[in-house]
């Protein structure tokens, strides 16, 4: 196979065609790391179609304190969800627009997946993806994986961990990734540099070094780029993916084909959003707005996961000390059910007054405060992404259908939380430095009232998921098969948050990045295959 990507001329009226051997769609967190392991072997060509910019020379994304500065910016795709009658209608899911996606704009906090996690995804029929045979993929992740420096513990983050270990009676923990845990309070393993707080994003630690140094000619960044309609031909062998219609900055229309593969990178919203574009979904959805149905994939947009979490905020006695890594850097496990896999309760613990959702039912930010932000590790409740347009300019639907789990048990969670977060507030030595709870307010303590407060101020940790879900290969709402092939379709398979199959109870971002790992794998373990360069690899398309 040529290491050169083939290109032709632009012929009137028709659109020009450049072919890869591999065609990566999302330069983001799992996209960066399959498109650098690929690009590792000098025969193979790879594209990257990105619909962003580069994160080079952008101190805005590259330091990592900045990041809430980029929410809702220009770089954040900034989906709404749709109403939520058991929750808040007004939750932004931010998405990042520019190179290392997510990851570029997170909060890099680093968790192994725990053993539970992983042997939930192969019960659920992702035979292979075990606690035992994923382990490997964390030590191969090129990013710099460190416990928080010391110069970066904020005295009260310090003293909320004290104070957690000792009104909980969970252990100190020094390093989260270094055994499985239950239980646990802490400083939290980031992916940064802690010299300068750079980011260790995706495309920080997979791409930049290649980017930088042109050592990758076989690798061709498609940047500020849109993906926006997979092409699938009949061939004698069955549909197959052959290559993804893109769009330029400049508006310009060009044919990326895929000798061998296309990898959808684009995350949890738009990898199946753009297989729904492309005619790939649910028939009758797909029909009844008109779209042309290319295979029928009732799978596709369901299965929509998230962490939801509700938040409580206390004043501080003056300002607090400046330092911290990213300003919610340590946190608390609980497992409340001891039958139980792994922790059933997290809280983030931020050294700012988190009042957007409060303020909104009219609560006032304090001038200097601390929240804690109770979240629901293993949330029962599961929502549905869908088109409400053939237009695809038009944003999909984002329905999380939050807290309406059965028996309750998503709502019940945060208002557990609520109340351990009080004990823990009350303990010294955090208890010295808070003079009042802004939010719930302490005259708020039934049952009823904690729980109508947490769900209406219930905001995201920005982890939606599960929308493409990997499964058996005779499931029928599973969309990829346990090698990431898209069912019932040749030459495409998908890589990124929408394949899980169930949620992890940590933040999920190293399990994206294991996801791509061991995508890269299984691409590389693909033989030379004749039948797959029967694609176009010249001419036009329109
Ligand atoms: C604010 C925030 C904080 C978070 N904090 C943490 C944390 O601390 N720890 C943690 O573990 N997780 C965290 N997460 C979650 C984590 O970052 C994501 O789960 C993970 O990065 C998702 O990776 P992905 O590869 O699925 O998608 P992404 O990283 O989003 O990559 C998708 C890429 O595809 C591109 N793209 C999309 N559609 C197209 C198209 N049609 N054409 C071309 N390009 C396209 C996008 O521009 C993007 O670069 C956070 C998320 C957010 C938003």
């Amino acid at each position: 196979m040529s290491a050169t990507a083939q290109t032709t001329g632009d012929a009137p009226g028709h659109i020009p065609v450049r072919t890869f051997d591999y065609v990566i769609v999302g330069g983001g967190t799992a996209g960066s790391v399959i498109a650098s392991r690929l690009a590792e072997d000098p025969a193979l060509t790879v594209a990257v179609i990105e619909g962003g910019p580069s994160d080079i020379d952008r101190p805005e994304v590259l330091t990592l304190r900045r990041w809430l500065g980029l929410l809702g910016g220009e770089l954040d795709y900034d989906y709404p969800t749709t109403e939520q009658p058991m929750g808040n209608s007004h939750i932004r899911h931010s998405r990042a627009k520019v190179l290392g996606g997510c990851s570029s704009h997170n909060t890099l906090i680093a968790f192994k997946p725990l053993p539970g996690d992983w042997d939930e995804w192969a019960e659920a029929g992702a035979r292979g993806w075990d606690a035992a045979a994923m382990d490997p993929y964390f030590d191969r992740l090129r990013n710099n994986i460190v416990p928080v420096a010391e110069w970066d513990r904020n005295a009260i983050a310090r003293d909320f961990v004290t104070a957690a270990e000792a009104a909980t009676g969970v252990p100190r923990v020094e390093g989260f990734n270094k055994a499985p845990f239950h239980e646990g309070a802490g400083f939290f393993d980031l992916a940064y540099h802690p010299e300068n707080n750079k980011r260790s994003s995706a495309s920080v630690a997979y791409l930049h070094p290649h980017m930088e140094s042109g050592d990758r000619p076989n690798l061709t960044l498609m940047l500020n780029t849109w993906a926006h309609r997979l092409r699938v031909e009949d061939t004698p062998e069955g549909k197959r993916a052959t290559g993804v219609h893109v769009r330029r900055e400049d508006g310009g229309e060009e044919f990326a084909a895929a000798a061998r593969e296309v990898v959808l990178c684009a995350g949890a919203v738009d990898t199946p959003r753009l297989l729904l574009h492309s005619g790939i979904g649910p028939r009758g959805d797909l029909e009844a707005l008109g779209i042309d149905v290319v295979h029928d994939l009732p799978g596709v947009g369901e299965n929509l996961l998230d962490h939801p979490e509700s938040v409580i905020v206390w004043e501080t006695d003056g300002p607090i000390p400046e330092n911290s890594a990213m300003d919610s850097d340590a946190g608390l496990f609980v497992r409340r059910d001891d039958s139980g896999r792994g922790p059933d309760l997290m809280f983030h613990f931020y050294q700012i007054p988190f009042t957007d959702n409060p303020e909104r039912i009219g609560y006032q930010r304090p001038a200097h405060g601390v929240s804690m932000t109770p979240n629901i590790p293993k949330p029962r409740s599961r929502g549905r992404l869908y088109l409400t347009s053939a237009d695809p300019a038009v944003k999909p639907a984002l329905d999380f259908r939050y807290f309406t789990d059965a028996d309750g048990y998503d709502a019940r969670t945060l208002v557990d939380g609520i109340r351990i977060a009080r004990e823990i507030a009350a303990t010294e030595p955090l208890a010295g430095w808070l003079t009042r709870e802004v939010c719930p307010g302490p005259e708020i303590t039934g049952d009823e009232e904690l729980s109508a407060y947490a769900r209406s101020v219930a905001h995201t940790v920005y982890h939606p998921a599960g929308t493409c879900r990997m499964g058996a290969p005779d499931d029928g709402l599973a969309v990829v098969d346990p090698d990431l092939r898209v069912r019932g379709l040749a030459g495409v398979r998908i890589a990124d948050a929408s394949v899980f199959p169930t949620m992890p109870a940590v933040n999920p971002m190293i399990g994206v990045l294991m996801v791509g790992e061991k995508c890269a794998e299984l691409l590389a373990q693909v033989p030379d295959d004749p039948s797959l360069t029967d694609v176009p690899v010249e001419g036009t398309t329109r």
